[in-house]
């Protein structure tokens, strides 16, 4: 009996202190807030998740208007442990991300990650990224877009034949798992040097481990980890542990590393990214042979200490990078830019009247994609109303001064892309569709940082150009031959996903229909 009191006595005491030590920990966090400080408004401090709290309960749209709407232009967050100002005073947008971009050159994202990303543009810093952005730009120039173009346009021709074989059957669909296996098929194709053939529905194995890349699975604890400490996901990441299954890994890499293999041993060629890779290093060694032959003659001459070529593991983590970060900003695109073509049918026949003007039934080359300007601007328009990346995010290398505000070293600034493309202050009814806004005489009386689809300044969306080629060859091959239609599942208004990349929760349900001629 005796035992049995002292026992219940020592629980409850523990229970005690645990609740006490709680309490005292939520109170010391609230009172720990760096923004008081600063003299920076922002909501009260949330001990542990921060305004994750608020994400989860309502969506990252709706809490960034709602941040701007409450405490202005300059607003002190936690993402979750982590301090972070959310800023949408344009100017000061601008001076970050481009006036000042020496300052704000890294980015918080996928810090820590580890994995086979660990090398890729999202995780690298300072030189290490400057110098690995410099390697793999020129591959999205025009005359590479251009050498791939044949690769993408097959692609492309497969898309279409889904469409009309839909029509054909008179089948509603959800055009969203027909965009993801193009734009899976598309980037891998030219970015990844491995064909998935997905719209053909081959390779289920190789998408079943790729797709394991990029879809957020909310029972990896390391997700959890990454969203909340940042500081605990770096210390992690570089003791091996990676927010990707090992199984992906291995069998992804596997494949890619044969194709490098090929590749180096001149036994296939293809003109995508990793042959890009690989004829860069050639051109490299031959031109630094040539260098040493010459170096008496100009000691001058020196390459100097940077990087000039990605080996296998780079390469590997580049391509998978690519495909990360272009399979579902790319799909959402289309999902969305499709989904406004069947609730707006005079804006879908504009598209096409278009497309059949300057393309009537000829082959569409690259050239005359980039004739079609309405469409151009109606895939803006698309953007500005969903924008696939709600935030953009910036880290502060030294003290900044952000206006009027002291910004300390390593503190993350957030700029609140979706809440600046429904502004009412700079866009009027923000929730019209109205692809005018986009032409030139438009677009001249804008602020520029009214529009960030693809982020700005030296650290911007490095696959943007592939991405809208992407994007126009789909829609003029479809649209060209279908007409797409609201269907009794459409859904209107459509329901967000509450993930950090916009989509549509449910899927964009169309009916489509052969166009007759
Ligand atoms: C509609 C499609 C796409 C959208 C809306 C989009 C948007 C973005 C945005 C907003 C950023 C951050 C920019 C910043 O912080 O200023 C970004 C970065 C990036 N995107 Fe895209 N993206 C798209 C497609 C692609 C594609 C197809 C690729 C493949 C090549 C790609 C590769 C990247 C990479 C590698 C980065 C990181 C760049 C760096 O840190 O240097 N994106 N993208």
């Amino acid at each position: 009996m005796a035992y049995f009191l002292i026992t219940d006595s020592i629980t409850t005491a523990l229970l005690i202190l645990l609740v006490v030590t709680f309490i005292y920990y939520l109170y010391r966090a609230r009172k720990n807030n760096i923004f008081h400080r600063l003299r920076v408004p922002g909501p009260e401090r949330i001990p542990v998740l921060g305004e994750m709290f608020h994400v989860i309960r309502k969506h990252m749209t709706t809490h960034d208007t709602d941040l701007v709407r409450q405490y202005g232009k300059v607003v002190g967050i936690y993402e979750g442990t982590a301090p972070a100002l959310l800023v949408t005073d344009l100017d000061l947008v601008r001076n970050v991300l481009i006036k000042d971009s020496h300052v704000f050159i890294n980015r918080r994202s996928m810090e820590g990650i580890g994995g086979p990303l660990e090398h890729a543009l999202i995780a690298l810093k300072d030189e290490e990224w400057k110098n690995a952005r410099s390697i793999v730009s020129p591959t999205f120039s025009s005359a590479k877009l251009k050498a791939m173009y044949t690769l993408m346009n097959e692609v492309g021709d497969t898309y279409r034949d889904r469409l009309l074989e839909y029509a054909d059957k008179q089948e509603i669909f959800n055009i969203n798992e027909l965009n993801g296996q193009y734009a899976l098929d598309s980037i891998s194709s030219c970015l990844f040097g491995i064909e998935t053939n997905s719209l053909k529905n081959e390779n289920a194995t190789l998408i079943k481990h790729l797709k394991k890349f990029f879809t957020v699975d909310f029972k990896n604890i390391f997700l959890y980890i990454f969203l909340i400490s940042p500081r605990l996901a770096r210390y992690l990441g570089g003791k091996g542990y990676s927010i990707f299954p090992s199984d992906a890994i291995n069998y992804v890499s596997n494949i890619v590393n044969h194709v490098i293999s090929q590749r180096r041993q001149h036994l296939e060629r293809r003109n995508d990214f990793i042959q890009m890779m690989i004829d860069h290093e050639e051109a490299v060694k031959d031109e630094e042979g040539m260098t040493e032959q010459t170096e008496t003659k100009d000691p001058r001459q020196q390459w100097g200490t940077l990087k000039k070529t990605l080996n296998d593991k780079e390469i590997f983590s580049q391509g998978l990078l690519f495909l990360t970060a272009g399979f579902e900003t790319t799909s959402a695109l289309l999902s969305f830019f499709f989904y406004f073509m069947t609730i707006e049918p005079v804006v879908q026949e504009k598209v096409y009247e278009e497309i059949k003007q300057e393309l009537g039934n000829d082959e569409i080359t690259y050239e005359k994609l980039n004739r079609l300007q309405y469409l151009e601007m109606a895939i803006n328009e698309t953007l500005r109303m969903y924008p696939p990346f709600i935030r953009l995010n910036r880290v502060a290398s030294y003290d900044y001064q952000l206006g009027d505000y002291h910004v300390p070293k390593g503190s993350s600034i957030n700029v609140p892309v979706y809440q600046i493309h429904h502004d009412p202050e700079y866009w009027s009814e923000p929730e019209k569709f109205i692809p005018e806004r986009f032409s030139p005489a438009e677009k001249v009386k804008r602020h520029p940082m009214t529009f960030l689809p693809f982020g700005d300044g030296p650290r911007n969306c490095i696959g943007m150009r592939f991405a809208l080629l992407e994007a126009k060859l789909a829609i003029a091959k479809s649209l060209r031959d279908v007409e797409l239609q609201k269907c009794e599942k459409t859904e209107v208004p459509l329901q967000l996903g509450k993930v950090n990349t916009l989509k549509a929760k449910n899927g964009v349900w169309v009916r489509a229909v052969r166009r007759s001629e």
